[in-house]
């Protein structure tokens, strides 16, 4: 039984009336056991293994992305200033298409290292070759929800084949690493899959006990088309091919009107929004805070890094505190607390870890990010939650612990060679370019 022990620190815990507390921690066994203020009991300090000294640092549940494509880090700058079709159609895909194994494992692998780096202990990742992102998850020390992603814009075998490789990822990931590996099912979107494939997918979540996630609504010029082809706007679309029978998760969900925010809610579907990306693809705004309102579990994404051009889940925190004001004249229209709980405790909610992660209360599990508070632009200390969601950047993050092992101290990696990765990664980014 590993027990340790943080003390002298400051904890942010964004589910809690009172939010913040000056004291101790205790992990036993990778787990959240205790915490209380001041100085931590004689009993707890002495059966500890290792104790931390939180001098100067704030320790917060470890944040949660919950939607991306790490392996596109390798397209980062590659095709910037494009509207979403210009982008997948004539740069992303064309790109894609030319991926290995070893492309996804090194593309996964600098996100990885950039994630970590930035305090992300738990990504969303939807994509293909995933037995190699599976790899650097588990390499990595990460917590990640997977996904084979599938496009169905191919003749029948190939949809066929695609959905069996999906399947094929899910039984043999689910629950990997201790249950540190989760799978879910991927369409990749109502205008890339047929409603009789998307039918098929559905069926297979429902064989196999599993979640689903797709992108939704992300553009008007979908919601047009989709209209246009389907007779419907993606949200009723998608319900009545039975998406939202399974627990579901939809990235996007920009162009949503006050009816389809109620169906969501109803069917208690989680959205992943990803202002960055939004915002750069010119994709327009989404409505969180009629979402919200509504009841709709809403968590952060960055989608991916050829999308942003960061993983760093603290933009996204800020971005989604800031630009909802901006659009509503509103300034309690995402207040810092609520933005916070985006990219933790409602991550974690959107992908059912609800009792997992996202939260440093006794039972959880510990995965922590510590954030170095020893700088200017956290001072005064008048408010942390205030500092963590106006102030603060991935730099800023000291140490990282998932499952209760530490995988960076001092902001050198544990389990990744970042140097290596770099190398790599360019190698591949060159193979592709050629
Ligand atoms: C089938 S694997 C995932 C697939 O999704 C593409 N993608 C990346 N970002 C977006 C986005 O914002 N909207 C829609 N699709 C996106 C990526 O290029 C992969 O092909
Ligand atoms: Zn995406």
């Amino acid at each position: 039984m590993k027990r340790w022990l943080i003390e002298n620190g400051i904890f942010a815990e964004p589910s809690a009336e009172r939010q913040i507390f000056e004291g101790w921690l205790s992990v036993v066994d990778g787990y959240i056991a205790a915490s209380g203020e001041g100085a931590a009991p004689p009993e707890v300090r002495d059966g500890a293994e290792e104790i931390v000294n939180g001098k100067g640092l704030l320790f917060m549940p470890g944040l949660i992305n919950t939607h991306g494509h790490a392996a596109m880090s390798l397209l980062r700058g590659l095709a910037d200033d494009l509207v979403l079709q210009d982008w997948l159609e004539n740069h992303m895909w064309p790109m894609e298409a030319k991926f290995t194994g070893d492309d996804v494992y090194w593309g996964t692998s600098l996100a990885a290292a950039e994630m970590i780096l930035s305090g992300t202990t738990t990504f969303v990742d939807m994509y293909d070759h995933m037995d190699k992102v599976a790899e650097v998850a588990v390499q990595a020390g990460l917590r990640a929800t997977l996904t084979r992603g599938v496009i169905g814009l191919c003749p029948p075998d190939v949809q066929t084949a695609k959905l069996n490789d999906a399947i094929q990822f899910a039984k043999t990931w689910q629950g990997a690493a201790d249950g540190r590996i989760q799978v879910m099912m991927s369409p990749h979107s109502p205008y890339t899959c047929p409603p009789d494939y998307i039918e098929r997918i559905v069926a297979a979540a429902h064989e196999l006990n599993l979640p689903l996630h797709t992108h939704m609504s992300e553009t008007a010029a979908e919601v047009a088309l989709n209209v246009n082809q389907y007779g419907a706007r993606p949200v009723e679309h998608l319900d009545k091919l039975g998406l939202f029978s399974r627990p579901s998760l939809v990235a996007h969900a920009v162009h949503l009107n006050d009816e389809e925010i109620a169906l969501l809610a109803e069917r208690r579907v989680a959205v992943s929004h990803n202002p960055v990306s939004n915002l750069k693809l010119a994709s327009g705004v989404a409505r969180v805070p009629e979402l919200l309102r509504a009841g709709v579990t809403v968590s952060l994404g960055t989608d991916s890094a050829a999308s942003n051009n960061n993983l760093d889940l603290f933009e996204e925190i800020r971005l989604a505190a800031l630009l909802h004001k901006g659009v509503s004249g509103d300034p309690t229209a995402v207040p810092a607390g609520e933005a916070l709980r985006m990219g933790t405790l409602y991550g974690a909610r959107s992908i059912g870890l609800g009792d997992v992660t996202g939260s440093l209360r006794p039972g959880f599990k510990a995965d922590i990010t510590a954030v170095s508070i020893d700088k200017p632009h956290f001072m005064p200390r008048t408010d942390y939650i205030s500092h963590l969601v106006y102030s603060a950047s991935g730099a800023d993050v000291a140490h990282v612990w998932v499952d209760g092992r530490r995988i960076m101290r001092d902001r050198e990696l544990l389990t990744l060679d970042v140097e290596r990765i770099r190398h790599e990664a360019q190698r591949c980014f060159e193979r592709l370019r050629g």
